[in-house]
């Protein structure tokens, strides 16, 4: 079975501004399939969050635009399809959870109302119906009385409450695919985690497929199957969780990781933030994108771009250091995992 449910292909995605073309994603090509959490990493300005817009068909256009590329999504290709079809997706075949719940809330209408208007919008329901269903994603979001909550205003709600109100409206009309864009930013760590545990738990039971926005790498190990990192708008590497943490191959992920705290680090060691700034993106670099923070940029990087190097078990990284004859360079420090056969630390 093809459990395949999105398929971006060389996208490019550009805002025409009174200063240039802002080429804010470039060639950007993923997957994500049903029942697993796609990450999508790297800091601000990379493109995160025109990505996911782009799916939705949400950017502003104009001044953005899809340059070329496909977003395949059960068998159409968005960059093509009509308004109202998307109008449709959106909310519907495709939930959408953002950072600030506030701002996803009507403050005026009672939740019960917001989460009921949802289910009629893309199911043939009677009230009664529609009604029942709200309770009864109000209960599977974890909101204690969910009957007595029903009838309740946005401003009753915590910070976190009122984020699994907004999970149980992104799911309510039971969507294939579910867009995350920095969702427990604004929360405190707590209630980050039993958020994040909220969407895994859903994703597992409801079989869909989640793309989770994040600057987070620490939100990324707990709840990611797979992670692109996302640098200059283009994707510099894709890999599974584990092998992007502990196998990481490009310079950029290595800085991202370098500048994670970590439980095993030396009291004397420090957090190293990566030095320099991105790119401009109305004039972007040829080559490597990175090659100027880089300690391990060599000529070719500044000259000319880059191969995708599958180095296989659905690990990519662009990156000229891993083409035949490149030098061979260790990374900078590697992430201890302990091994539970025989108890060292790898
Ligand atoms: N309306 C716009 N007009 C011009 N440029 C834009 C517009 N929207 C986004 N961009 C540019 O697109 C690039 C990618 O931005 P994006 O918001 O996707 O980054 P991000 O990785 O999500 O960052 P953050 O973590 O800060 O949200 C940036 O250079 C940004 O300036």
């Amino acid at each position: 079975m093809d459990d395949k449910i999105l398929e971006v292909k060389n996208l490019h995605v550009s805002f025409d501004t009174y200063a240039g073309e802002v080429k804010a994603i470039r060639d950007l090509s993923f997957e994500v399939r049903r029942g697993e959490t796609l990450a999508i990493v790297g800091e601000s300005g990379s493109g995160k969050s025109v990505t996911v817009q782009t799916i939705m068909k949400l950017i502003p256009m104009p001044p953005g635009r899809i340059k070329s590329g496909e977003i395949w999504f059960e068998g159409q290709d968005l960059v093509k399809v009509s308004d109202k079809v998307m109008r449709q997706l959106r909310g519907g075949k495709i939930g959408m959870i953002f950072q600030d719940p506030m701002t996803s809330l009507n403050p005026t209408i009672k939740i019960g109302k917001q989460i009921m208007e949802v289910i009629k919008l893309h199911k043939k329901v009677s009230n009664a119906e529609a009604k029942k269903l709200a309770i009864e994603m109000l209960d599977k979001v974890g909101i204690p009385k969910p009957k007595d909550r029903f009838k309740q205003y946005p401003h009753e709600f915590s910070g976190g409450m009122r984020q699994r109100v907004v999970i149980a409206i992104a799911l309510a009309a039971e969507p294939d695919l579910l867009i995350c864009d920095e969702p427990t930013t604004a929360l405190d760590v707590t209630i980050q985690a039993q958020i994040l545990e909220l969407i895994n738990q859903l994703k597992n039971e409801m079989n869909i497929g989640v793309i989770l926005i994040t600057h987070d790498l620490g939100v990324v190990a707990e709840t990611a199957d797979r992670v692109i990192v996302m640098y200059a708008g283009e994707k510099l590497e894709e890999a599974n969780v584990v092998d992007l943490f502990y196998d990481p191959k490009h310079p950029y992920t290595w800085g991202l990781l370098e500048s994670l705290p970590r439980l095993d680090m030396d009291s004397n060691e420090r957090l190293k933030a990566i030095p320099g700034t991105p790119p401009d993106l109305l004039n972007p670099p040829k080559g490597d994108p990175f090659a100027a923070r880089s300690d391990y940029a060599m000529v070719i990087d500044y000259e000319e771009e880059p191969p995708l190097v599958d180095l296989g078990n659905n690990h990519f990284v662009k990156s000229w250091l891993y083409v035949e004859g490149a030098p061979k360079i260790d990374p900078p420090f590697r992430l201890k995992r302990k091994d539970k056969t025989d108890g060292e630390d790898l």
